[in-house]
């Protein structure tokens, strides 16, 4: 492969001896990764279905290698059901490393297309609040499909430059992952375009963006909560020297140690220039001649002491229950999730049910508040996608579940009309969760053992 040569320079500074070991890599085959949804299945309970042979990735619990030259984890119908997203392993440590407990009030800065930002709301169960944000609308689009995929209903997705988040959300959140946008180094072997976008735009570029943000995101952390910083680059005016430029800024802030793995490498540290030590060999790098990663950075830090993180974040004032439409009143009885607390929030046809303790978003360009329940039609009320991606199996009492060799399970989700009539009777109707081997795909409506497919278009088997 070739690789810049002011690049290969600058490697050989870094890695000294491992230089060749580093370099040889790129006569491996790449790795591929996917990443249990603990939302909806336990990695336990996935290995024993998964249709594929899978590896554990040893350091990230619910990470699994497959072979990608062979097997298309992306075209079956447990992708589909949001059971797992596929991330390179390297790209799966910084949310697996940033503590999130449920309840917790969750951002990440630079989400797009989702692969950390899915991780963080599985942890959160349910509870507390993801504020997923990128500056990009368009790569936000696909954030919220992921988002919704996986199930995850707690959410903002927001598209926003981060300086104007600031004013809205100061010292609100409990926990912040930055993946920033970086000069990709770590990316060359896994996608060769990055060889030329680096040559446009590298390191120098990005740690000015990189500088700006960190500190602007500095200032959403509440006293006691922690941030993690990372990159897929190797470059140390990206890393280290970034974390360095937060602690300059913000003195409260202290490097945390992570929960170490044989293959990670110490950050390069540094003294300040008065002489104090800040411990940035506490971050970690990730190479692929030490561990079967592609590489990455990342660096765990904590704003000053503060309080204690509270496991449960107490629920902010509370809407009065306001009266529902009929249609809309008789849909939500027959569903078993919590939408208590008058946060439905009905805009339109549209039916939101709201995350808790939201500050005012005048002014924020958002593509999702909330969950999307469905919509207000006339005299009747259409489930969303979003909602049945937020179910499981138990919470709805009228479902068709079939199993994944079933060849109805991808004329389903290519939109197609189903013939049910050996597993309904003809008598029943009404709206029906799909289901494939008991994890939600979809919508449908039943009417003489027929069923009108509901499957978001937009989303379908191609
Ligand atoms: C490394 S990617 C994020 C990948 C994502 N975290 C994931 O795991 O799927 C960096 C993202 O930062 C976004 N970005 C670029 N400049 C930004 C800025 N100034 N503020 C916030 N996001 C930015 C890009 O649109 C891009 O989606």
């Amino acid at each position: 492969m070739n690789l810049p040569e002011t690049f290969q320079e600058k490697m050989k500074v870094l890695l000294k001896e491992e230089y060749n070991d580093y370099i040889a890599c790129y006569d491996e085959p790449r790795y591929y990764g996917l990443r249990v949804n603990t939302k909806k299945i336990t990695e336990e309970e996935f290995q024993k279905i998964c249709p594929f042979p899978i590896r554990p990735i040893p350091w990230i619990e619910n990470g699994f290698y497959y072979d990608g030259e062979k097997d298309y984890p992306a075209k079956h119908p447990y992708y589909f059901a949001g059971l797992y997203y596929l991330q390179e392993p390297s790209a799966m440590t910084p949310a697996n490393r940033l503590p999130v407990e449920p309840g917790e009030r969750v951002l990440d800065l630079c989400a797009a297309p989702g692969g950390k930002a899915t991780e963080l709301g599985a942890k959160l169960k349910g509870r507390g609040l993801l504020v997923a944000n990128d500056i990009s609308s368009s790569r936000a689009k696909g954030l919220l499909k992921n988002i919704e995929l996986f199930g995850i209903g707690n959410v903002l997705v927001t598209s926003e430059e981060p300086g104007n988040l600031t004013e809205h959300f100061p010292e609100y959140f409990d926990k912040i992952l930055i993946d920033a946008p970086c000069s990709g180094e770590g990316m060359f072997r896994k996608d060769k375009k990055m060889v030329k976008a680096w040559e446009e735009h590298g390191p120098e570029y990005f740690s000015r963006i990189q500088r700006n943000i960190i500190t602007q995101a500095a200032s959403m952390l509440r006293p006691g909560g922690m941030l993690l910083y990372s990159t897929c680059t190797f470059d140390r005016r990206e890393n280290e020297d970034i974390i360095a430029h937060l602690l300059e800024e913000y003195p409260e802030f202290r490097i945390m140690d992570m929960e170490s793995y044989e293959g990670f490498t110490p950050g390069l540290s540094e003294e300040a220039a008065n002489g104090e030590e800040r411990h940035l060999e506490k971050t970690v790098r990730i190479f692929p001649h030490k561990m079967h990663g592609e590489g990455h950075y990342l660096a765990l830090v904590k704003k000053g002491e503060g309080a204690p993180l509270l496991k449960e974040k107490v629920g902010e004032k509370r809407g009065k229950e306001q009266k529902l439409p009929d249609e809309l009143k008789e849909f939500l009885q027959k569903i078993k999730i919590d939408l208590s607390g008058g946060r439905l929030d009905i805009r339109g046809e549209k039916v939101y049910y709201m995350p808790e303790g939201i500050p005012d978003l005048k002014g924020v360009r958002f593509l999702r508040t909330g969950l999307l329940l469905g919509e207000l039609k006339k005299n009747r009320f259409e489930p969303s996608q979003a909602l049945a991606m937020c179910l499981s199996k138990e919470d709805y009492p009228f479902t068709l579940d079939l199993p994944a060799k079933d060849e109805r399970v991808i004329r389903y989700l290519k939109g197609e009309t189903i013939d049910l009539d050996d597993v309904v009777s003809s008598k029943e109707k009404g709206w029906y969760l799909f289901c494939v081997d008991g994890y939600p795909l979809g919508w449908g409506k039943l009417a003489g053992g027929t069923l009108k497919n509901k499957y978001l278009p937009g989303w379908r088997w191609h």
